[in-house]
């Protein structure tokens, strides 16, 4: 009997890495029901539990990220670098994929360089406009490298790229609950402006800061707040606004696990600049602040705004004026119909639609070819 088609699907680390892997999933079991489907993460890392909440399985390696400042403490990491490898090289013999894909963060250089060793096609998914240093190590004997923003022939070898655009997950695009409900679902009053504050999957300090030293500007501001203030800064966020019946306005949160709810609240959103939730508000013609991260590689952030702001898609406060400026404009601008429209008809224009349709496509097509030269 003929065995279904195998596919890896590797990486994480962040939610930006994380949740386009699991939309290239969706998109390929939709095609393919019969596709049979794994994931390689990070050990202790976030996809350990986000991949499985997605229905999908998971298997961790021990890997971790180089410490550029304390070059001694690499050894250990060349280690886990070693035994990633070893157990990576185990995954693939046992599960025999067809494919390989890697959308970057620490697991996906072990998994992906094991499997391209092996004779296994390997797809990238590079989601920002400046590539990471892991899927620039791969570009080399991957098939294909899906981006999402022009100009990457600077990283990559022109021939295997293809213009995808960040694949986002479905739910937040078949999202049917109205805007009120979904302010209700997070204890807040329908009749009032919202403003959506996010910092990336992890949170963001900076913007943290502001609201907490906005506390007042906020309960006088007639708007409300859907705040997620990341892991790390919930329970000095917790302390701070004390109990919710403090701040009725301010709904305060680690992590949000219903986005679609979210944005079908959200008049206005407030966010880094991370490429997947850039992807969400194109898509979904959000208006928003964009603060970018001065903490990424090559201030990729910023460049990921700015490719924003050239098309009047998005307003743009500096990390380092946000204490000064962010909840004002916030506050100023979510109570101006024409701004949000203007803001949300432009950033609309800028969406790639099917992102994660074209990859799976590109997955299944070096599965199949796989596949028909070589017997399991
Ligand atoms: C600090 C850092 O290294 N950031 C990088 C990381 O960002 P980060 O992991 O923050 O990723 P993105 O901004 O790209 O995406 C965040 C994702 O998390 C989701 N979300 C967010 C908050 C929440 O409460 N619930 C939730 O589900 C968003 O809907 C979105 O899908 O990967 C991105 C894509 O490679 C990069 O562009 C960012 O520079």
């Amino acid at each position: 009997m003929k065995k279904n088609i195998r596919i890896i699907i590797s990486g994480g680390g962040t939610g930006g890495h994380i949740f386009p892997a699991v939309s290239i999933a969706n998109a390929i079991k939709e095609q393919h029901p019969e596709a049979e489907i794994l994931f390689v993460g990070a050990e202790g890392r976030m996809e350990m539990q986000r991949v499985p909440a997605a229905g999908y399985q998971i298997i961790g390696l021990p890997v971790a990220g180089f410490d550029r400042k304390h070059l001694l403490k690499n050894i250990s990491v060349l280690i886990k670098l070693m035994k990633s490898q070893i157990k990576a090289r185990r995954i693939i013999k046992e599960f025999k994929p067809d494919a390989a894909v890697g959308v970057g963060g620490y697991a996906s250089g072990p998994t992906l360089k094991v499997a391209g060793s092996m004779g296994i096609p390997t797809l990238i998914q590079e989601q920002n406009s400046y590539a990471g240093v892991t899927n620039k190590l791969l570009a080399k004997k991957a098939c294909k490298i899906c981006v999402a923003y022009e100009g990457m022939e600077r990283f990559f070898d022109k021939e295997k790229i293809i213009l995808t655009g960040n694949p986002v997950r479905q739910n937040l695009l078949n999202q049917q609950m109205s805007r009120e409900d979904a302010i209700r679902s997070f204890n807040l009053d329908p009749t009032k402006k919202t403003v959506l504050i996010v910092g990336g999957s992890l949170g963001a300090r900076t913007i943290n800061n502001c609201v907490l030293n906005g506390l007042d500007q906020i309960r006088q501001s007639g708007v409300q707040f859907i705040w997620q203030t990341g892991k790390f800064y919930i329970n000095e966020a917790k302390e701070k606004v004390g109990q919710a019946e403090n701040y009725p306005m301010l709904h305060t949160t680690d992590f949000i696990t219903d986005m679609a709810a979210a944005y079908s609240a959200a008049d206005l959103v407030i966010s880094r600049a991370g490429a997947g939730s850039i992807s969400e508000f194109c898509l979904l013609g959000k208006p928003v602040i964009l603060v970018p991260s001065p903490n990424v590689a090559e201030d990729h952030q910023t460049k990921n705004a700015l490719a924003l702001v050239a098309k009047d898609a998005a307003l743009y406060i500096k990390d380092a004026e946000a204490s000064e400026k962010l909840l004002k404009t916030a506050i100023e601008t979510v109570q101006q119909p024409e701004t949000l429209k203007k803001l949300s008809t432009n950033i609309a224009k800028l969406a790639f639609k099917d992102s994660a349709n074209t990859i799976a496509e590109e997955v299944w097509k070096l599965a199949l070819k796989y596949r028909e030269n070589h017997e399991h």
